[in-house]
C-alpha cells in the first residue's frame, strides 16, 4: 500500500479517470490501490475506468468502506443523494470533492460530523501530469488532510490552497479553461488547414504554440501584454491577425466565458 493509502472515487467519469491515471502515471500509487464506483447504467465509464487496471464497481458503499481517501466525483446534482447513501459508513473518513458549485457547507451537512472534507477544483490535463488544481479545507480537515491533498494533486500538476469564495471563478478559469483552449487549438488548426497546412501538422503546431506560450508566461513572469508586443513586428503579419481578433471581440469573448461559467457555478451553489 502507498503512503496515501487506498484511494476511492464515487463516480468514475472523465475527471476521475484523468486524476486516477495521473496518480498511477506519477508513481503516487498503483492501480490496485484505487477503486471507483459508477452508475449501474454507465457502461462507458465502467469500461474506461476499469481499463486503468483499477477495481470498478456499481455500488458506492464498498468504495467508502475500503478507502482512506474518497473523491466525490459525481455530477453536482447527485452529490446529496450519493452522500445520503453512504452517510452511515462515512464517520472519520476524508472526502475530497471535485463537484462544481457544491459548497463545503452542503458537503459537511450531508456527512457525519466527524467526516473531514476538502474541496478541490482540478482539470483534465491531470491526465498528462500537467493539471492545475486548487483546494479549500473544510472545518474538520486537519493539516495531515491538507498535506495528503497537496501530495495527491502535486503528483498530477500544480496545486495551491485557496479560500472558498474564489472557487466558483477558479472553476470557470482553470476547471473549464481547458475546453476554451481546446476550441482555440481547433480554430487555429481550422484556419491553418484553410491556408493549406495538413491537418495533423496544424494540430501539432497549434498545440505546441499554446503549450509554449503558456510556459513562457508562467516561467518568464513577463506581462502577457509585453510578450504579445514582442511578437508584433511593425506593419507585420501578427498585428494584422490581432486586429482581426480585436474587431471580432476575442478578448471580450474569452473574458465573458469566464464570467458566464462563474454565473453557472453560482446558480448551482445558490450563491
Ligand atoms: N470534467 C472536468 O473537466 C471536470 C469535472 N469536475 C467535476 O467532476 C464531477 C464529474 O464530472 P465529469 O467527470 O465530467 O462527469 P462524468 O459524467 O464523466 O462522470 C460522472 C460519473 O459519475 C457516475 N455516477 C453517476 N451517478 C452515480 C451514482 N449515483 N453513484 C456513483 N456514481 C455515479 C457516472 O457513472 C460517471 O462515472 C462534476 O461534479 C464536475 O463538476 C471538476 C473539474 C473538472
Ligand atoms: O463543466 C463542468 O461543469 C465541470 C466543472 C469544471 C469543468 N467541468
Amino acid at each position: 500500500m502507498s503512503a496515501i493509502g487506498r484511494i476511492g472515487f464515487l463516480g468514475g467519469g472523465k475527471i476521475a479517470q484523468a486524476m486516477a491515471k495521473g496518480f498511477i502515471a506519477g508513481g503516487l500509487t498503483k492501480a490496485s490501490n484505487i477503486i471507483a464506483s459508477v452508475h449501474p447504467s454507465d457502461k462507458v465509464s465502467f469500461e474506461s475506468f476499469k481499463s486503468l487496471g483499477a477495481e470498478t464497481i456499481t455500488e458506492n458503499s464498498p468504495v467508502v468502506k475500503g478507502s482512506d481517501v474518497i473523491f466525490i466525483s459525481v455530477k453536482p446534482a447527485v452529490v446529496p443523494s450519493v452522500l445520503e447513501g453512504v452517510k452511515e459508513i462515512s464517520a472519520n473518513k476524508l472526502f475530497i470533492s471535485v463537484a462544481m458549485g457544491i459548497t463545503l457547507n452542503t458537503l459537511e451537512g450531508n456527512l457525519p460530523e466527524t467526516s473531514r472534507v476538502i474541496r478541490v477544483m482540478p482539470n483534465t490535463p491531470a491526465l498528462v501530469k500537467a493539471g492545475c488544481s486548487v483546494f479549500v479545507r473544510g472545518a474538520k480537515a486537519n493539516d495531515s488532510d491538507a498535506n495528503i491533498t497537496q501530495k495527491l494533486l502535486e503528483s498530477i500538476g500544480t496545486c495551491e490552497e485557496v479560500t472558498e469564495n474564489l472557487l466558483d471563478p477558479i472553476t470557470a478559469l482553470s476547471g473549464s479553461g481547458p475546453a476554451y483552449v481546446f476550441v482555440m487549438i481547433e480554430a487555429l488548426a481550422d484556419g491553418a488547414v484553410r491556408m493549406g497546412i495538413p491537418r495533423d501538422m496544424a494540430y501539432r503546431l497549434a498545440s505546441q504554440t499554446v503549450l509554449g506560450s503558456g510556459q513562457l508566461v508562467r516561467d518568464s513572469k513577463v506581462h502577457p501584454g509585453q510578450l504579445k508586443d514582442d511578437v508584433c513586428s511593425p506593419a507585420g503579419s501578427t498585428a494584422a491577425g490581432l486586429k482581426y481578433l480585436e474587431n471580432n471581440g476575442f478578448r471580450a469573448s474569452v473574458a465573458g466565458a469566464v464570467e458566464a461559467a462563474t454565473s453557472r457555478c453560482k446558480e448551482i451553489s445558490g450563491n
